[in-house]
């Protein structure tokens, strides 16, 4: 059995017995291969921490960046009181479409909005609506602009949320001091970010099995 074979047979192994899908995550994810978006969402054991993060941090208003399908949102508005709420920023129209009918199925569509457009464009308008802040933001989109999602983030909470930042590890790239690739410095920027900043107390786990070697960053944010 190949090492990545195994870790694969792992992650099945945990979701199986810790996190399985159940009909709406797999709908979910079966629409939105039918509909041709790209099969990068989070992995079920990864969806399942971000519910416990959510669970954990009490969570009632969380902002992702980066909605694909809906994968991670149902995860994580699960974790939401039904009085909660959870924007998810998204570039794509279509995906968006996708995305919201997931959502409306997994009866999810009274606590998540979905936004469509540039992030870096729906942010400053998230902000000028002066939302609660939020305790949870999760950053999955493109990884060039981590660094200035990090900033918005820290703009968008307050002291004791947290911020998770998906995919740092780019297939070991993430060590590539002299890389000249967008992804790469952006999530090194991001990383370097966090690890300065005196309001942001973090760390990163890296993870195998399901989509390969990744990673998350995780950061909370402080007085
Ligand atoms: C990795 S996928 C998100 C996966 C999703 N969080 C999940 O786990 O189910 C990244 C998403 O970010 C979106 N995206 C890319 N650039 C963006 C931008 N500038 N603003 C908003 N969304 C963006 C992509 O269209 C894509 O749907």
């Amino acid at each position: 059995m190949s090492e990545p074979q195994v870790w694969d047979d792992v992650d099945e192994y945990f979701s199986s017995q810790l996190s399985p899908d159940d009909e709406i995550l797999l709908a979910a994810l079966r629409d939105s291969e039918a509909a041709g978006l790209p099969a990068i969402s989070v992995t079920a054991t990864q969806g399942k921490l971000l519910q416990l993060l959510a669970q954990i941090q009490g969570a009632r208003n969380i902002l992702e960046i980066g909605t694909l399908g809906g994968y991670s949102t149902i995860w994580m508005a699960r974790a939401l009181p039904s009085d909660g709420r959870l924007i998810s920023l998204e570039y794509s129209a279509r995906y968006a479409e996708v995305a919201s009918r997931n959502i409306a199925r997994a009866g999810l569509d009274k606590v998540v909005e979905v936004r469509v457009g540039p992030a870096l464009e729906s942010l400053p308008k998230l902000a000028d609506e002066n939302p609660a802040p939020f305790d949870l933001v999760f950053i999955d989109a493109d990884k060039a602009n981590n660094p200035h999602y990090v900033d918005w983030a820290l703009r968008l909470t307050s002291t004791g949320s947290l911020i998770v930042v998906d995919n740092v590890v780019r297939g070991g790239r993430v060590v590539e001091t002299d890389s000249d690739a967008p992804d790469v410095r952006g999530t090194r920027a991001a990383i370097e970010l966090i690890g300065s900043h005196p309001r942001l107390s973090g760390t990163a786990i890296q993870t195998v099995g399901g989509k390969g070697y990744d990673g998350f960053a995780l950061a909370r944010v402080l007085a």
